[in-house]
């Protein structure tokens, strides 16, 4: 089967005033259906491009990306996003939030009210449903927005940063949340962090980039079984996998040149 995403020799490169700057260079990877892919990396290693390229928001300078088999040609009701900010619309119910995009589906009242619902109970707002979103807290915002994203049926989640607004305690509880949605109602999820132990508590793989240009330089199984629980988050396995993301990180050439591949 094709994979759900591949990202094909891409390169991006901006005009800004101070020039040209490559923000991915001949950049490849393939995400298989219902795949759990992270993309860590310091600021300005191109995560966020690489996300708005497969959402079509961007377009590649060089190079092609296929979701589903097919070119991407703009954004898509097949690709929901989500962003740090909550990009609730504030003077609508949460309940409001979530049926917006099913209008568009032609979905009658009744049916946009049932899904709605659904999703909203999904993520653990199901008696918040008349709350307005500054009447929620910030975890409970971007519940809102995943349900909202989830509520459309989109086959693939981009999500860039999405709890990197959150306190500690509440992204941890966010992470489980999303596992605990995503093992329901299994979709693809490429999703950005800088938090390389979110990172690797939610993948099954995680893609380690580099700046300057903006370069995959390491890819990271994680052989560790869902649903994911805090004690594998405190397991020797879990922190050997955090080690080697670390380092990629925090030392990308020495990954590079450890793996002899100079990528
Ligand atoms: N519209 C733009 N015009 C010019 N340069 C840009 C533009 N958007 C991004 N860049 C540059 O491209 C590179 C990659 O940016 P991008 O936002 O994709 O990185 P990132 O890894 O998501 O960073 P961060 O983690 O800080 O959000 C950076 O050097 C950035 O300055």
């Amino acid at each position: 089967m094709a994979p759900m995403i591949s990202i094909q020799s891409v390169t991006k490169v901006y005009q800004s005033s101070r020039g040209e700057v490559t923000s991915l260079d001949d950049v490849s990877l393939d995400v298989d259906r219902g795949e759990f892919v992270t993309l860590v990396g310091p600021s300005g290693c191109g995560k966020s491009t690489m996300l708005n390229l497969v959402a079509g928001l961007l377009e590649p300078t060089s190079g092609r990306i296929l979701v589903d088999g097919a070119p991407v040609a703009g954004p898509g009701p097949d690709r929901g996003v989500i962003f740090q900010q909550y990009a609730l619309f504030p003077w609508l119910t949460a309940r409001k939030n979530v049926e917006f995009g099913l209008r568009l589906q032609g979905l009658n009242k009744r049916e946009r009210r049932e899904r709605a619902q659904h999703y909203l109970e999904l993520v653990g707002l199901g008696r918040f449903g008349s709350a307005l979103p500054k009447e929620l807290s910030g975890g409970m915002k971007q519940r809102c927005a995943i349900a909202r994203a989830y509520a459309v049926n989109p086959s693939l989640l981009l999500m860039d940063e999405p709890f990197g607004a959150l306190d500690a305690l509440t992204r941890v509880q966010m992470q489980d949340d999303l596992l605990a949605t995503w093992q329901q109602e299994r979709r693809t999820v490429l999703f950005i962090t800088h938090d390389v132990d979110e990172a690797v508590y939610l993948a099954g793989r995680v893609v380690v980039m580099s700046p300057h240009p903006g370069r995959i330089s390491d890819i990271v199984d994680v052989p560790l079984p869902y649903p994911r629980t805090e004690d594998m988050r405190l397991s020797p396995q879990f922190a050997q996998i955090r080690g080697r993301v670390w380092r990629g990180v925090h030392h990308p050439s020495a990954t590079s040149t450890l793996r002899g591949d100079g990528a």
